[in-house]
C-alpha cells in the first residue's frame, strides 16, 4: 500500500476548472472520503488518479513514484490501483472466481498461486459458497463484494471506490459499509471513497476532504469536521444545525471568545480571535421554559428515539433535539452553549441560510 499525495491538480474542461489546485495527501493505509455537493470535483479526482485523464496542472504522486505530472503520464494498467465502479463492472460471462481470478491471469500468476489468492479474496468478502455463480445470479450487494474481491486479490498500491453503494437500497447500504470497514481494516489499504452521502463518509473514513466548486474547504477527521467546520460551506453542508452570523465582545479566554449570537453573550470555542459566524449543533441547544432567547417551533420530526425540531430564533432556523413531540407555533425558551466560532469573511448571507437545514 502507498501513499497518494496531490500537488497543486488542475484539470479544466473547456477552459472551466473542475479542479482547482488541490493539495492534499492520503497517508498509506488511510482511508479518505471525498465528499461534496454534484459537480464539486470527485469523480475528476478520482479519474485523474486512476489515469482516465490528464491533468493540466500539477502532480500525483503514489508511492512516491510521479504517475501524472507535466512530464511523465503513467498508463492506468501501470498504477496498480483498484477502482470499484457504482455499476460493478463485472465480466458477465465469467463467474465469480473467474472474475476474481482475472487480475492474476493478465499478470501472468502461476496458477496454484491464483487459487489460493482468490480463495482468500473470496473467504474475505464472505464469497466462498458463491464461487460458482454467475453475477446475473447474484444480489446488489453480492456483486459489489465481487468487485471488492476482484479488487483486493491483486494487492493494489491503493482502491479507488466510485459511490460504490449508490445502487443499493439503505438496509443494504449500511450491511455493506461495514462490509468495507472489515475490507479495510483487514487489507490496510489505502482507499479513496467518492460519495454525496454524508452519514456514508463520516461512518466509513479516517478523514473525510469537502469539496467544493473544484477545492478542498476542509480536509480532517469526521469529528473535527462536525465540532470545529473550517466554514459556512463545511458548517452547512456536514451534519445538522444552524450557522448564524456573531458579533464580537470584546472578551476572550484561551481557545474561547465571548460573542453576541442572536442577541445573547455566549462563550465558544474558537482557533480564531476574530470569528464572524458560530456554528450551532442541536446537542448545543437545551431548551427551558425560563431561558431569555426566545424561539417558535416551525417543526417537528420524529427520528427514532427523538425529535427534531426546528426553531425560529428571530429569523434565524436553529435545530434542537427534544425528547417530547412539540406543537408547531409553540413558544419555547432557548440556551446555547459551547458552539463552534469561525472567521469566514467570504460568507455571503443568503449561501448561510441556503446552507442552513430548516
Ligand atoms: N468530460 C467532461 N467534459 C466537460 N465537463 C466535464 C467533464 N467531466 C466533468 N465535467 C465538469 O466538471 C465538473 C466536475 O465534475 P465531476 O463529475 O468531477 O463532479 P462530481 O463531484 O463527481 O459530481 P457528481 O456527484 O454529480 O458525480 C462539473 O461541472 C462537470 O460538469
Amino acid at each position: 500500500m502507498a501513499e497518494l499525495k496531490f500537488s497543486n491538480l488542475t484539470k479544466r474542461f473547456d477552459g472551466i476548472p473542475a479542479l482547482d489546485g488541490i493539495d492534499a495527501t492520503i497517508g498509506s493505509g488511510e482511508f479518505v472520503a471525498l465528499l461534496g455537493p454534484s459537480g464539486c470535483g470527485k469523480t475528476t479526482l478520482l479519474r485523474l488518479t486512476a489515469g482516465f485523464e490528464q491533468p493540466d496542472e500539477g502532480e500525483i504522486h503514489l508511492g512516491g513514484d510521479t504517475v501524472a505530472g507535466a512530464s511523465r503520464f503513467v498508463p492506468p494498467e501501470a498504477r496498480e490501483i483498484g477502482i470499484v465502479f457504482q455499476s460493478y463492472a463485472l465480466w458477465p460471462h465469467k463467474s465469480v472466481s473467474g472474475n476474481v481470478s482475472y487480475p492474476l491471469e493478465v499478470r501472468r500468476i502461476p496458477r496454484k498461486e491464483r487459487e489460493a489468492r482468490v480463495a482468500e479474496a473470496l473467504e474475505l468478502t464472505g464469497l466462498r459458497d458463491f464461487a460458482d455463480r454467475m453475477p446475473s445470479q447474484l444480489s446488489g450487494g453480492q456483486r459489489q463484494r465481487v468487485a471488492l474481491a476482484r479488487c483486493l486479490v491483486f494487492e493494489p498500491r491503493a482502491v479507488l471506490l466510485d459511490e460504490p453503494l449508490a445502487n443499493l437500497d439503505l438496509a443494504l447500504r449500511s450491511s455493506m459499509q461495514d462490509v468495507f470497514s472489515m475490507f479495510h481494516r483487514r487489507t490496510g489499504a489505502t482507499m479513496l471513497y467518492v460519495t454525496h452521502d454524508q452519514s456514508e463518509a463520516l461512518a466509513l473514513a479516517d478523514r473525510v476532504a469537502v469539496m467544493e466548486a473544484g477545492r478542498i474547504r476542509q480536509f480532517a477527521a469526521p469529528e473535527v469536521l462536525y465540532r470545529e467546520p473550517a466554514d459556512c460551506f463545511v458548517a452547512g453542508f456536514v451534519g445538522d444545525g444552524a450557522v448564524v452570523p456573531a458579533r464580537l465582545t470584546g472578551r476572550s479566554a484561551p481557545g474561547r471568545v465571548l460573542l453576541s449570537v442572536l442577541g445573547q453573550e455566549v462563550w465558544c470555542r474558537s482557533a480564531t480571535a476574530t470569528p464572524s459566524h458560530v456554528s450551532i449543533r442541536p446537542e448545543a441547544i437545551t431548551l427551558s421554559d425560563d431561558a431569555k432567547l426566545r424561539s417558535r417551533i416551525t417543526g417537528c420530526t420524529y427520528l427514532g428515539g427523538r425529535f427534531r425540531l426546528v426553531l425560529d430564533a428571530g429569523g434565524e432556523a436553529l435545530v434542537a433535539f427534544a425528547h417530547r413531540r412539540a406543537a408547531i407555533g409553540e413558544t419555547v425558551g432557548v440556551s446555547i452553549a459551547d458552539p463552534w466560532a469561525f472567521c469566514d469573511p467570504d460568507a455571503d448571507t443568503l449561501m448561510v441560510q441556503a446552507l442552513t437545514r430548516a
